[in-house]
């Protein structure tokens, strides 16, 4: 098993939320949202290392629910002003062993061992791979006024997710050269797959859902309980 390193997105702002602090120390079920991918990364035989990317002030709050026993190597690092530039800076504090870069939001806490398991297999064979869910819904681009421009086919269209799973090479030389050619995205594989790689799409969850706004904490503690319940059958 190639030396896989965890990088853990968790340097936002959580603006859609209207909390006025980093949304990953929010309680969902009484924990913070970071502790549950931490749980998951920690737990794991596929991770050997993990990398906290967090906001400045939170470096402290941040080790404060890793806590002294934690299970394998973790650093934590400061972000930056996105989730692009954050990602970029936890690149530089790698361990120099790191063959495979596993990336997961941590506003993305129903992460499970099996997802993370599945996106690492396909990253292993292909060199790089994502969690993503098939569209469910029509799909309108908004013209103006927000009157519906056209319907895009939704043949084929998949929502990415985290975990993303990467080549250390593949994916350090995307964000240098987004750095250097100025690209911006809003996930890591965008610029890999700019880079003419080949990035798998392998099945994720419906229930792996980022929380972004007020309702998806409601979602994401039915979607826990209901978890516990069916642990307990
Ligand atoms: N500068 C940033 C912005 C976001 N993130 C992380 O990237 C993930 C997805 O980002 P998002 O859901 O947009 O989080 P926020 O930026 O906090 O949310 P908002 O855009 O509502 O402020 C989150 O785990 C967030 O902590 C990050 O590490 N660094
Ligand atoms: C990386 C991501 O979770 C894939 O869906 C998403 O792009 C993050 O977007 P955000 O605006 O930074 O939450």
């Amino acid at each position: 098993m190639p030396f896989l390193t965890a990088l853990v997105a968790a340097a936002g702002r959580g603006r859609r939320l209207g909390l006025g602090y980093n949304k990953v120390f929010l309680p969902l079920k009484g924990r913070p949202l970071l502790s549950y991918s931490l749980e998951v990364l920690g737990r794991s035989p596929l991770v050997q290392a993990v990398i906290v990317v967090t906001t400045p002030e939170d470096v402290d709050r941040c080790w404060a629910i890793i806590g002294p026993q934690y299970a394998k190597g973790i650093r934590v690092v400061e972000g930056g002003k996105e989730r692009q530039d954050s990602v970029g800076k936890g690149l530089k504090a790698l361990p120099p062993e790191t063959e495979f870069v596993a990336i997961h939001d941590a506003a993305r806490p129903l992460l499970t061992e099996e997802l993370l398991a599945k996106v690492v297999k396909a990253a292993l064979e292909t060199g790089a791979a994502i969690a993503a869910v098939p569209v469910q819904d029509t799909i309108k681009r908004c013209g103006a006024a927000e009157l519906v421009e056209r319907t895009v086919n939704r043949e084929g269209l998949w929502a990415a997710q985290t975990p993303q799973v990467f080549r250390r090479d593949w994916l350090e030389e995307a964000h240098r050269r987004a750095r250097a050619e100025g690209w911006r995205a809003t996930d890591d594989a965008s610029l890999v797959e700019r880079c003419g790689y080949p990035v798998k799409l392998v099945p994720g969850d419906y229930a792996n859902i980022k929380i972004t706004t007020p309702v998806d904490l409601v979602l994401a503690t039915a979607l826990l309980e209901a978890r516990e319940k069916i642990k307990i059958e």
